[in-house]
Formats: C-alpha cells, sequence, structure tokens
C-alpha cells in the first residue's frame, strides 16, 4: 500500500469534462480527496491557452510504477497524445509525491519517474489545489506545502482561482 498526490491538468478540449472524467475513474482506484477544479494561467516556455487544474490524493496497493501506470491511463483514456514538452494537451496527469505505508516519502531518481516531482515546489497550480486540499501537506525535500505557497510569487498564487 502507498499513498500518492496527482496533479491533473488540461487545456485542449473540455476541459472540465475531462478532468471531472478522470477524477470520478480515480473513485475506482482509491481516491481519498480530490481538490476542486481550479482555472490557472499556463506554466512554461510555450504559449498556449489557460489550463483547469485538479490534485487528488490516492491509497491503494501500487507502487510508484503502478502510480505512473494509472496516470498514464488517464491520460490515454482522455486522448492524449505525445506532444511538445510543457505544450498543450488534454489531460497531463503527474505523480507528485508517493510515501509508504509507514509514512516514508518514496524517491526516484528515474527519468521515466522523478519522485518528489522535480517541478512541483514551484508550480500554483499544483501547490494551490493541493494546499485547499490537505493544509497539512509536505512536500519531501522542501517543506511544508503552506510556505511554499507563501514563498511563491503573490500574483503567481492569486492567479489560480476556482473554476
Ligand atoms: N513524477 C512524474 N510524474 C509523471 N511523469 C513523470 C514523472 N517523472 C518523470 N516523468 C516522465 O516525464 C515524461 C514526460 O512527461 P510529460 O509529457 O507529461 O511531461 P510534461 O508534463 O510536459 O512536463 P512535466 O513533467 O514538467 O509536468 C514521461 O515520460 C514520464 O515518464
Ligand atoms: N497552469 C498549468 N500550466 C502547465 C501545466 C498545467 O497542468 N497547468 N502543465 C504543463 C505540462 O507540462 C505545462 N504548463
Amino acid at each position: 500500500m502507498s499513498t500518492a498526490v496527482l496533479s491533473l491538468g488540461g487545456n485542449l478540449g473540455d476541459r472540465a469534462a475531462t478532468l471531472r472524467t478522470a477524477l470520478a475513474a480515480l473513485t475506482g482506484h482509491g481516491l481519498v480527496a480530490a481538490s476542486g477544479l481550479y482555472e490557472t494561467p499556463p506554466w512554461g516556455p510555450v504559449e498556449q491557452p489557460p489550463y483547469l487544474n485538479a490534485v487528488a490524493v490516492l491509497t491503494a496497493d501500487r507502487d510508484a510504477a503502478g502510480w505512473l501506470g494509472l496516470a498514464r491511463e488517464l491520460e490515454q483514456a482522455a486522448g492524449r497524445t505525445r506532444e511538445v514538452r510543457w505544450g498543450a494537451r488534454t489531460l497531463d496527469v503527474d505523480v507528485v509525491t508517493v510515501t509508504a505505508d509507514d509514512g516514508t516519502p518514496v524517491r526516484s531518481d528515474d527519468p521515466e519517474l522523478l519522485l518528489p516531482h522535480p517541478r512541483a515546489a514551484e508550480r500554483a497550480f499544483v501547490l494551490v489545489p493541493w494546499l485547499a486540499l490537505d493544509p497539512a501537506a509536505t512536500l519531501p525535500g522542501h517543506g511544508p506545502v503552506a510556505q511554499l505557497v507563501a514563498a511563491l510569487p503573490p500574483a503567481d498564487v492569486a492567479a489560480v482561482v476556482p473554476a
């Protein structure tokens, strides 16, 4: 058993329907809690439409690779194809953290599955929904999510708004 924090986002097609479908599918995979949907400006160097994002916490009999497999299944179900790095997509599911049963954070330096996700600490679109879902959340190696949000540029935080 392990607990995973997943970040879900999309900026093509019917974004809300895609995210709701993905979150509904997660109920069959040990969903503990899901944030609401957030409207977020595109992060990164690629010019693209705004995203809808959400964060989900799940506990199930999966290891880290199993969580990545679930993330890829969800992306494929949403019709995602491989495209430009950091570019537009119907659904992107990232594994943010995995925590073992005894509370130990799982770390991985495999490029196919980096854990904790190496860019989570700088992404308001991950941290703001995660904090709303779990005010006590911690990003291993970085500290309490509340502190990470407080350290982000206030404009980045204010731009992540409930949809
Ligand atoms: N923690 C992780 N969660 C999801 N994918 C990961 C993770 N660590 C590494 N990857 C790998 O990242 C690769 C690129 O994934 P993807 O196309 O979703 O990147 P991206 O969403 O554009 O960028 P980012 O990873 O910064 O969100 C995939 O092959 C995947 O195996
Ligand atoms: N706001 C926001 N920006 C992004 C997102 C995302 O989910 N939300 N995903 C990306 C894929 O790498 C790139 N940029």
